[in-house]
């Protein structure tokens, strides 16, 4: 049995609760980067066209239940969407006491539901009440669907009728395209610090992609597995087996060249040497010109490339090149581009290609959930649902 979609129902003067992922970087009693916002406008604008009466729910941060604080409440999210929305989005604090009140063509926000004790262990009774509050439960919130918590999971089994958001749908639909058939050749790109943290994902990518680029710590720790020193770079030794593992059974290209230094830090002076050069006192700290050209040729040709994760220290100038010059690379590129996470999203935004990629996702754990293979809890739910 298949999701219901949103755009199945009939929303008319219907009690709609969507749940958003509306978990923002906030300064100051301000959002300072609003794309979870603005990727949730289209199906809320949706909502306000068909005249449904709607409340919106969202976690933001991870407080403890039961104790509201002021740093993680969603208010605002509330001015920010209203401001975008161009009409007042009013704050809901007791909306566990009182049902809301809200009119045909209303944009309520209810206070993060993470205060709510039980909203982690997706109690039955919280589930039940939010439920309780709606015709429509609408699951949109892709970045959280890897979380069986109450607003994500618990609640769809008691809503009346509980389908999958435009933006949920989007999100799923991009990232089969790029999985289930993708368009060869497929080339994927898996950087960041760790490979122990993203081990699941590189076994994953490993069975599908024609190509494994590696970068940041990630691709230190293949460069030991070649044999090469390393210096003082971050690089987990006790993964050097999986990395050799993983080379024998997908093309792993390796830099030929890197950036050096012997600090991590901005003031730091950048040196490039071919990759059997690197010295002890040195630390790799990013994929030099003639590897970025290299990889930047593969990204071109692809016809599909998943992103996630920097080539190098991108948030440090000297350091930047390797993770730009593959920005750029995919954005020329004709092939489906699907990237997501939290790092490889401000580097897509610091190196101005956001409109160049085929699909931006919201999520960061649940894109690399899905990519693993794992079932999402909040997608599962839907399902179960359905039937
Ligand atoms: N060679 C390197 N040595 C040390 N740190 C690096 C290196 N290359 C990249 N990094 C750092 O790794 C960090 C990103 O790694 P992390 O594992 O946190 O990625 P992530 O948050 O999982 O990425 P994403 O959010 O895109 O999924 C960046 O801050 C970057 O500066
Ligand atoms: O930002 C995210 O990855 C999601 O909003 C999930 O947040 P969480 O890791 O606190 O559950």
């Amino acid at each position: 049995m298949t999701v219901r979609k949103m755009s199945e129902l009939n929303l008319a003067g219907q009690r709609v609760l969507i749940r958003q992922d509306f978990n923002v970087p906030i300064k100051d009693g301000k959002v300072t980067s609003d794309a979870r916002i603005r990727a949730s406008l289209p199906t809320i604008r949706t909502a306000l066209e068909q005249n449904a009466r709607i409340m919106l729910m969202s976690h933001l941060g991870r407080p403890t239940e039961g104790e509201p604080n002021d740093e993680e409440s969603l208010a605002p999210v509330a001015n920010h969407l209203g401001e975008l929305l161009g009409m007042t989005v009013r704050l809901e604090r007791d909306y566990l006491e009182q049902d809301p009140e809200v009119k045909e063509g209303e944009v309520v926000l209810l206070e993060n539901v993470r205060f709510n004790k039980g909203e982690k262990k997706d109690d039955e009774s919280l589930a039940r009440k939010y439920a309780s509050l709606c015709d429509i439960y609408v699951m949109d919130a892709f970045g959280t669907s890897h979380r069986a918590e109450a607003s994500t999971h618990g609640v769809a089994r008691f809503a009346p009728d509980a389908c999958a958001g435009p933006l949920l749908s989007s999100e799923l639909d991009a990232l089969e395209k790029a999985l289930a058939n993708p368009k060869r050749p497929m080339v994927a790109i898996v950087g960041g610090s760790k490979v122990s943290t993203k081990l699941e994902v590189l076994n994953a990518l490993s069975e599908k992609c024609d190509q494994l680029i590696v970068g940041g710590g990630i691709a230190n720790t293949f460069i030991a597995a070649a044999g090469y020193n390393v210096g003082k770079s971050l690089y987990e030794a006790d993964l050097v087996d999986q990395a050799k593992a993983l080379m024998d059974k997908v093309n792993v290209p390796l830099p030929i060249d890197v950036v050096v230094a012997t600090e991590f830090s901005d003031k730091a002076e950048a040196v490039t040497r071919n990759v059997d050069e690197v010295r002890d006192d040195e630390m790799i700290l990013d994929v030099g010109p003639q590897t970025a050209q290299t990889y930047a040729d593969a990204l071109r040709e692809a016809g599909t490339i998943l992103w996630n994760g920097p080539a190098g220290v991108f948030e440090i100038e000297q350091f930047s090149a390797g993770t730009r010059a593959m920005a750029n690379a995919i954005a020329d590129s004709n092939g489906f581009s699907i990237a997501g996470g939290g790092d490889t999203l401000a580097a897509i935004d610091q190196f101005g290609v956001t409109d160049r990629i085929s699909y931006i996702s919201t999520g960061g754990g649940a894109f690399l959930e899905y990519v693993e293979g794992k079932t999402l809890p909040a997608v599962s739910a839907l399902r179960d649902a359905a039937k």
